[in-house]
């Protein structure tokens, strides 16, 4: 089965919290007709079923920590397995979370072709979390968890972003900007890929 992912083109998609990753995800989608598998859209999807390991999940990510790397890993796999037949590429967004991460993913799965770094001040991720908090639903959308996901994304997620350099696949966006202007940038990026 994971034959069928062996060759996929792989963008990782990395970030702070509220960075933008699924925003410009979505503009991604639309152009180029990846495939765009959120690491924590699974997990949420997991929770939302009721089943026993979504409650589990449930606690974790209230708490704004890391779930298992076997769990999240397994999910994407599963996931990439089931669209591999009409697939053009795959946006893997909000993993790696840390290096391991990284490690395991080429282990059982392949390498990444391009790594978005989809780059904000922290104010600014604070300030569109809490906007998106008035309506998203999500538990994790307030003061507090957003305070403990931004530091782990500083002590966890950074040294990827470091690690992935050293193989010249990183390309920074300013996240700063528009939309529209983020994904002009971001769009060079694919083109590049090509
Ligand atoms: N360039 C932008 N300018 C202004 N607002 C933006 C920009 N990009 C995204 N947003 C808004 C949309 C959302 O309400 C919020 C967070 O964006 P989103 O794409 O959901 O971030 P994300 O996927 O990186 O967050 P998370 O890691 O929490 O899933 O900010
Ligand atoms: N790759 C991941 N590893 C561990 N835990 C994860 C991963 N992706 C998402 N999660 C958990 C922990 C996060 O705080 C929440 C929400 O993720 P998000 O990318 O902000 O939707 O899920
Ligand atoms: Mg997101």
């Amino acid at each position: 089965m994971a034959d069928k992912i062996k060759n996929a083109k792989i963008v990782f998609v990395v970030g702070g919290p509220g960075s933008g990753k699924g925003t410009q995800c979505e503009k991604i989608v639309a152009k180029y007709g990846y495939t765009h598998l959120s690491s924590g859209d699974l997990l949420r999807a997991e929770v939302a079923s009721g089943s026993e390991r979504g409650k589990q999940l449930q606690a974790i990510m209230q708490k704004g920590e890391l779930v298992p790397l076997d769990t999240v890993l397994d999910m994407i796999k599963d996931a990439m397995i089931a669209k591999a037949d009409v697939s053009k590429g795959y946006l893997i967004d909000g993993y790696p979370r840390e290096v391991k991460q990284g490690e395991e993913f080429e282990k059982k799965i392949g390498a990444p072709a391009l790594l978005l770094y989809i780059d904000a001040k922290g104010e600014t991720m604070v300030k569109r979390l809490m906007k998106r908090g008035e309506t998203s639903g999500r538990a994790d959308d307030n003061e507090e968890t957003i305070k403990k996901r931004l530091d782990l994304y500083y002590k966890a997620t950074e040294p990827v972003i470091a690690f992935y350099e050293q193989r010249g696949i990183v390309r920074k966006i300013n996240s700063e900007l528009p939309v529209d202007e983020v994904f002009a940038i971001v769009e060079k990026a694919i083109d590049e890929l090509k």
